[in-house]
């Protein structure tokens, strides 16, 4: 499936169909793609660009946390693949997460970022991955090389977060949780919707066709 919202092509594959000879690369659960979320991304497709090498977000469906009950989700993925499909980059992987997926180790999932060869990773400090969280930037660094992201802050200092986003909807202060989330584009939404009815069936599709 291609996503197309910027006149850059946005590939959407699973994490067995892609392999690449260099990339820069982002990865996270992403849900809601907040203001956070979209400043990392942007980071890693303006280097990516600047390098002549593919860009690549990973992300996972559902967001791990959700996978295990422990929050519910922001936004459903369609909506995700839209408005990460907005930020340009030319590849989001979408891994399934499962029951399977949660138990690979570490090493597993650094194996799975080799065959894209990233010449940088970029996430927040706080990143994790592997069974039961035992990976981090440090294991992360080993192998790779990591440049950690700034934490972006809302206005009043707090750093913006999924979780504080589904806090505030929860509290019913939508308007402050949508100025967290950013700008939402809903003509491009709609077509992520649809795209995604169509990536269940496994057809190729270009919304210039
Ligand atoms: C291969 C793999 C296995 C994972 N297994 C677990 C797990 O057992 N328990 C857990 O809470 N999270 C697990 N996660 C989720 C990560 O902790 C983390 O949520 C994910 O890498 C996305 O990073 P983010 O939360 O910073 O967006 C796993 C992630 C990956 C890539
Ligand atoms: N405010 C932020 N500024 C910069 N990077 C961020 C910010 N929030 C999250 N990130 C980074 O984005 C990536 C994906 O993070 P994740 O999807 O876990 O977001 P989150 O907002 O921390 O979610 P949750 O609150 O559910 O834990 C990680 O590398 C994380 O460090």
């Amino acid at each position: 499936m291609s996503l197309d919202f910027t006149g850059m092509k946005t590939q959407v594959l699973r994490d067995d169909q892609i392999a690449l000879p260099a990339s820069v690369l982002t990865i996270g659960a992403f849900d809601g793609v907040h203001r956070g979320h979209q400043a990392l991304i942007s980071r890693a497709v303006a280097e990516a660009r600047a390098a002549g090498v593919a860009s690549v977000v990973w992300t996972f469906d559902p967001p791990p946390k959700v996978f295990f009950g422990r929050a519910k989700q922001l936004s459903p993925v369609s909506e995700k693949l839209a408005r990460i499909a907005r930020l340009g980059p030319d590849y989001i992987v979408l891994a399934s997460f499962c029951k399977s997926y949660a138990a690979r180790s570490p090493q597993a999932f650094l194996d799975d970022l080799a065959r894209i060869n990233p010449a940088r990773i970029h996430v927040g400090a706080d990143f994790r991955f592997g069974a039961k969280q035992a990976g981090c930037v440090t294991t992360l660094a080993e192998r790779f090389d990591v440049t950690l992201a700034p934490a972006v802050l809302c206005e009043g200092g707090e750093v913006i977060s999924s979780t504080r986003i589904r806090g505030l909807r929860a509290e019913g202060r939508a308007r402050e949780a949508v100025a967290l989330q950013g700008s939402t584009d809903a003509a491009a939404l709609m077509s992520g919707a649809l795209l995604t009815q169509d990536m269940r069936f496994g057809e190729e599709f270009d919304v210039r066709n």
